[in-house]
């Protein structure tokens, strides 16, 4: 018998060899995807919005704005051709900004394939809808469940063009499908686990950003690691119990597209949000530092529309509200650690869930005391 390991870059180049595959976006993430699938196989087409990119891309393997001093696969093909983009490929992950995803939607329908899975690689929430990006896909494409999958995690784009290994967690509806774009986005750097609970999924990253966002606030107002701390710890809360209510399963938030994601967007000085955050805590305005930046912090744009369903929905998230006052001028970004707590007269009991919560919380003093329900 023949005992020798098989290497996992010939098992998924064997997986995936002739798996038609398009990514629409060009932006860092974009292009970093677009190598992973290359890197596992796939025949990859991206497509550029600005044909300049697309050029570069496809004659130089560069993509110097987005991924400076990265050699992208020599197999990657580019285009600004929606049509050429998409001919034929199954899967067609979407990396552009949120608030175009629409738009761009309606820009690709003509040419889908009509078996084609969309993945959403985006991060953030429609404003005027407040919609998650599957829940956009659906509206605009009315695409039913097993067409729409998502993939996010601990995922710093420049790390990963670097080959530096991570995972991610691919989700969809059908368990079948997510294991057909897990199997597609697995290179020997990125291992991507598969689970059905795309609400979840697609949430953490969304509220990632937004305690991102806190970070960096405190980080530009200089303070250290135990406001950080409390911030992630607390943040991770938020980010759950306003998950849970919108049907998330709790465990995707305490893993990769949760957590992990949560971890290296708050230590990391490549992300924007936390970026972003920095400069709003140097005391840059909202309009500045959204001009200082080139690339997208999808999280200034998620606070008000998260903010507005968690009110409809009687869900409290006081960084996430801080964050927004701190945004809009309301509070100093120096006052934003100190009033983690909420402002009620008897000390809580620390939970991973709903401690901000007063119903919550006097059901757990009555279950304390010997009362419980
Ligand atoms: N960069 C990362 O590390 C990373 C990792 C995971 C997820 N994401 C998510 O991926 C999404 C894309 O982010 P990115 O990092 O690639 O952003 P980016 O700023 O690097 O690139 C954005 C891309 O969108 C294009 N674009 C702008 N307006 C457009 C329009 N109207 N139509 C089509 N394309 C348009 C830009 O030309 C650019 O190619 C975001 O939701 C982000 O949260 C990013
Ligand atoms: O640069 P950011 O803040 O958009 O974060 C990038 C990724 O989402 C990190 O997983």
């Amino acid at each position: 018998m023949n005992t020798r390991p098989i290497p996992i870059v010939a098992a998924g180049e064997r997986r995936n060899r002739g798996r038609k595959v398009a990514v629409i976006g060009a932006g860092s993430w974009g292009t970093t995807v677009a190598k992973v699938l290359c890197d596992a196989g796939c025949d990859v087409r991206i497509w550029a919005r600005r044909p300049e990119v697309a050029s570069e891309i496809q004659v130089a393997k560069r993509n110097s704005q987005y991924l400076p001093g990265i050699n992208l696969p020599k197999q990657l093909q580019a285009t600004s051709d929606l049509a050429a983009a998409l001919k034929g490929a199954r899967l067609v992950f979407l990396a552009v900004p949120s608030q175009t995803l629409r738009q761009n939607l309606l820009d690709i329908e003509p040419y889908l394939d009509r078996r084609s899975v969309l993945v959403s690689l985006v991060k953030g929430v429609e404003k005027t809808t407040t919609m998650r990006m599957s829940e956009v896909i659906a509206d605009t494409l009315d695409l039913e469940p097993e067409r729409i999958g998502v993939i996010s995690g601990p995922n710093i784009a420049l790390e990963i063009a670097k080959e530096q290994p991570t995972g991610a967690v691919a989700s969809c509806a059908s368990l079948e499908v997510a294991q057909e774009i897990a199997t597609a986005a697995s290179a020997p750097y990125f291992r991507t686990y598969v689970n059905t609970d795309v609400v979840g999924t697609e949430l953490g990253g969304v509220l990632k950003n937004l305690i991102a966002l806190a970070i960096g606030i405190v980080d530009g107002v200089g303070y250290g690691e135990n406001t950080k701390a409390a911030i992630i710890t607390r943040g991770l809360a938020e980010m759950t119990e306003f998950a849970v209510a919108q049907g998330a399963d709790p465990t995707t938030l305490s893993g990769l597209a949760g957590l992990g994601d949560l971890i290296t967007t708050c230590q990391s000085p490549l992300s924007r949000n936390n970026t972003a955050g920095r400069l709003i805590g140097q005391g840059y305005t909202q309009e500045e530092t959204r001009e200082q930046m080139q690339q997208v912090a999808e999280g200034i744009t998620s606070v008000a529309p998260v903010l507005e369903i968690a009110r409809e929905r009687g869900i409290v998230m006081p960084i996430v509200e801080q964050v927004q006052m701190v945004l809009e001028g309301r509070m100093a970004p120096k006052d934003l650690g100190p009033h983690l707590a909420t402002e009620d007269d008897v000390p809580q009991p620390e939970l991973s869930l709903n401690a901000t919560k007063p119903g919550r919380w006097r059901r757990l003093l009555d279950r304390m005391r010997g009362h419980a329900e």
